[in-house]
């Protein structure tokens, strides 16, 4: 069973200009213990699906269900129930914790709110230091006394306080100095091999989450464009917004390098108030056709796990019928 199914997820929000459509019809899952990256540009919708899975954001439609149980209907207490379960990081490591309280409360404050007792919450909190790399004493200290990326493996610690099937990471690594950068992603891992724990990894940059994630979805204008396992995409990207983010990464291989076409993304994401009709990314597309002003693409299937949202078959890849329940899913 999946540990999240997300499935024709909307959330909209009410603005002076009218309803700005954040998130558009998203379905995905998460399996236990794996990390699913999702990537795309600033204001694509990466973090207002992720505060949807959090229910810190009204659902306008669809069903998210943890471990089976959908937690759109749920009211408070349910929710305080299933809490636990997926918690987050941000990625500020600054603004979230508060400077006046010491390291040791603050990844223990889950715990207090779950009702823990004093002394299990001390014995928990020196566990969870350990887990994270750093000394006992640091409970002791307050975070200014922390370097950038000690900051985050607090963060991380108290995301891990409650023993959460998923952690969701909203660009965790994207405010640490390039040097940091690494050690924590490395701690993602190991953490992820010692607990068997499950990650949403969300950045913009796609050579990160690549890095990190078994599978990937890109997004762009609060829909899924295309969907896959990480290694897929990362060879042979399907859709023309891919092949743009992925050849603004970096690539250690040549001749990787030279098969990957050389596109720049031109112009601004339309805004969401008001998208492009037909295929939301045909006004930025090298490739545009009038079909795609006129159809917008469904995700279909491609060979393997990849599913993209394109009439054309851009990655030379042979496509393959999807069955219609599954459409939409990745
Ligand atoms: N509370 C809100 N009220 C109105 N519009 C919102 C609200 N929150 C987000 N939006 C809009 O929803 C769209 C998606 O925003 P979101 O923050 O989810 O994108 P993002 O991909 O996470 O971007 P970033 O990386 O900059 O946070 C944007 O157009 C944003 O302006």
């Amino acid at each position: 069973m999946s540990l999240i199914s997300v499935r024709d997820l909307r959330v909209s929000f009410a603005t002076p200009q009218g309803r700005l459509q954040a998130v558009d019809d998203v379905s995905f899952d998460v399996a236990p213990g794996e990390t699913l990256g999702l990537v795309g540009e600033s204001g694509c919708g990466k973090s207002t699906l992720s505060k949807a899975l959090l229910r810190l954001v009204p659902v306008t439609s669809g069903r998210i269900e943890i471990e089976g149980e959908d937690i759109v209907p749920f009211g408070p207490r349910a929710l305080r129930r299933i809490r636990p379960k997926v918690q987050m990081v941000f990625q500020d490591p600054y603004g979230s914790l508060n400077p006046r309280h010491r390291v040791g409360t603050l990844i223990g404050q889950p715990l207090s709110v779950a009702g823990w007792g004093r002394r299990q919450i001390r014995d928990r909190v020196a566990e969870l230091l350990e887990q994270v790399g750093l000394p006992r004493d640091a409970a002791e200290r307050y975070p200014h006394e922390f370097s950038g990326g000690q900051r985050q493996r607090v963060v991380i610690a108290r995301a891990l306080a409650l023993s959460p099937k998923l952690v969701i990471c909203d660009e965790p690594v994207s405010a640490l100095d390039v040097s940091v950068r690494a050690q924590v992603i490395n701690l993602f891992k190991d953490l992820q091999d010692r607990l068997g724990v499950a990650y949403l990894f969300i950045s913009h940059d796609l050579s990160v989450v690549e890095n990190v994630s078994d599978r990937l979805i890109v997004m762009y204008l609060g829909r899924i464009i295309e969907s896959g396992r990480a290694a897929e995409i990362w060879r042979r990207p399907a859709h023309p917004y891919t092949q743009a983010l992925l050849a603004a990464a970096p690539v250690p291989d040549p001749k990787l390098a030279r098969q990957r076409r050389r596109l720049v993304l031109q112009g601004e994401l339309p805004s969401p108030l008001n998208p492009p009709s037909g295929c939301a990314f045909r006004t930025r597309c090298p490739q545009a056709r009038p079909r795609c002003a006129a159809d917008r693409p469904p995700l279909r299937a491609l060979g393997g796990a990849q599913r993209v949202a394109c009439h054309f078959d851009l990655a030379d890849a042979a496509p393959a019928p999807v069955p219609s329940d599954e459409s939409a899913c990745v």
